[in-house]
């Protein structure tokens, strides 16, 4: 048995980065870029008015100003502003040579047709520099960035149209087990419906992952080996649900070994997914999570993003906050580091979810939060804080 920590430097350090490819800006969601991303040109590009006024000397500011021309966004100025004079312009718009403050145009007033009064004490300049936000040459992202809608506009503001990122690996799930029926079909007594497969699904598709859904796959060794080899010759990942612990039934260490993997790890401090299974061969990889639906939902957070990012070429550390507890909660046994559902109340505290353990998945519902209770600790009193990684 290994710690929760240990695991998850063992799954970093046994996943290799995936290689890189050619996209289009429209892809890139949650991608990761593979090389650093420079500036084209520096940014603005130009002395831009901020705001919608007259562009002019700030040592004018107490006089009549003669109004030269209309500099619309998009269009150059054809004059330079002498004195006690000044230029419409607009937001986005060049700030025309010779002004060096544009005055809001709300704080003016018309003399005559072609003359404007400025009606306050001061003002700023309300001009963004060329190059104060991006030089040209800048490195804007770095190598190893996550790509989100705010990194996206910064490539799109550069001109970076086709980033070079890495691929995104292919990922298969299987669902063991001969209890299990899907969705769509109505149990018969002994059975359940399969959960398992269809929430990993949800979980990558939020990762921006196409997951390669292989279904279900009958408690027979021979059957589950055969589709472990057919999924596994398709995609780059496998993950697979139930069969991982110590019943009749649980083949997926053996047939692991018998495929030539090596098994990193089998069983885990950790409560729920005391027994996931890590392996490697070559460049494939599987996951093997226990059959019950929290403790594969909580070990695909713990491990299987940082496995699959990994891949994608980004160390993934989950976010995490630490706010006080809202009540005091006690556990009966604390050898393993445990993992609660919990929900933020209006006054910031953490507010454990009822809990019947690994097979209760509807507790997970009104979950925002998984509670980290570490090992040797079996209490928290009202307001301790406590170390919460944000769903
Ligand atoms: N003697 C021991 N028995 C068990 C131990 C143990 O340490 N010693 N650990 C228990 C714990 S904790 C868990 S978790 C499970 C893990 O077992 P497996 O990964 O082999 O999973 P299964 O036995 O196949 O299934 C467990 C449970 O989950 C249900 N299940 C399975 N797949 C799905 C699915 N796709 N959708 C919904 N539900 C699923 C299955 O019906 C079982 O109820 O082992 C314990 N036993
Ligand atoms: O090993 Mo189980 O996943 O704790 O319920």
């Amino acid at each position: 048995m290994i710690t929760f920590h240990e695991a998850l430097k063992t799954v970093k350090h046994a996943t290799k980065k995936l290689d890189t490819e050619i996209i289009n800006l429209a892809d890139c969601l949650n991608r990761v870029v593979a090389e650093d991303v420079l500036s084209d040109m520096s940014l603005p590009p130009f002395n831009k008015s901020a705001m919608d006024g007259y562009a002019c000397k700030q040592s004018d500011l107490a006089n009549n100003l003669e109004v030269l021309e209309v500099i619309a966004a998009g269009s150059a100025p054809t004059k330079t502003v002498g004195t006690n004079q000044c230029s419409k312009i607009m937001t986005g718009a060049m700030v025309p040579e010779g002004a060096d403050t544009v005055i809001m145009i709300e704080h003016t007033e018309q003399i005559n047709d072609n003359h404007i009064h400025f009606t306050k004490e001061k003002t700023k300049s309300n001009i963004c520099l060329k190059g104060e936000d991006i030089l040209e040459n800048d490195v804007v992202l770095k190598k190893g960035t996550r790509l989100k809608a705010q990194h996206i506009s910064v490539l799109a503001s550069v001109g970076c149209a086709n980033p070079v990122v890495y691929k995104q690996p292919k990922v298969a799930t299987i669902a063991t087990g001969s209890e299990l029926v899907e969705p769509d079909q109505k149990p018969e007594i002994s059975q359940i419906r399969n959960v398992n497969s269809w929430q990993l699904q949800a979980q990558l598709q939020k990762m921006g992952i196409k997951g390669d859904n292989k279904g279900i796959v009958l408690d027979s060794k021979q059957a589950t080996k055969e589709a472990m080899i057919k999924s596994l010759e398709e995609n780059d990942v496998l993950i697979i649900s139930g069969g991982v612990s110590v019943g009749d039934f649980d083949f997926i260490p053996q047939i692991l070994k018998e495929l030539g993997f090596n098994i990193w790890f089998h069983t885990l401090m950790v409560k729920p997914g005391k027994h996931t299974v890590f392996a490697t061969c070559k460049e494939k990889y599987v996951l093997g999570l226990p059959g019950n639906p929290v403790s594969s939902f909580v070990q695909f957070e713990l491990l299987g993003k940082p496995l699959l990012y990994r891949l994608m070429g980004y160390d993934y550390n989950a976010p995490m906050v630490r706010m006080p507890i809202a009540s005091d909660y006690k556990r009966k046994r604390a050898d393993r580091l445990e993992f609660l559902p919990v929900r933020f109340n209006a006054d910031n505290q953490v507010v454990p979810i009822k809990y019947h353990g690994s097979a209760h998945i509807n507790a997970f519902t009104s979950a925002n939060g998984i509670m980290l209770i570490p090992t040797d600790v079996d209490e928290f009193m009202e307001g301790e804080f406590v170390h919460v990684r944000q769903l």
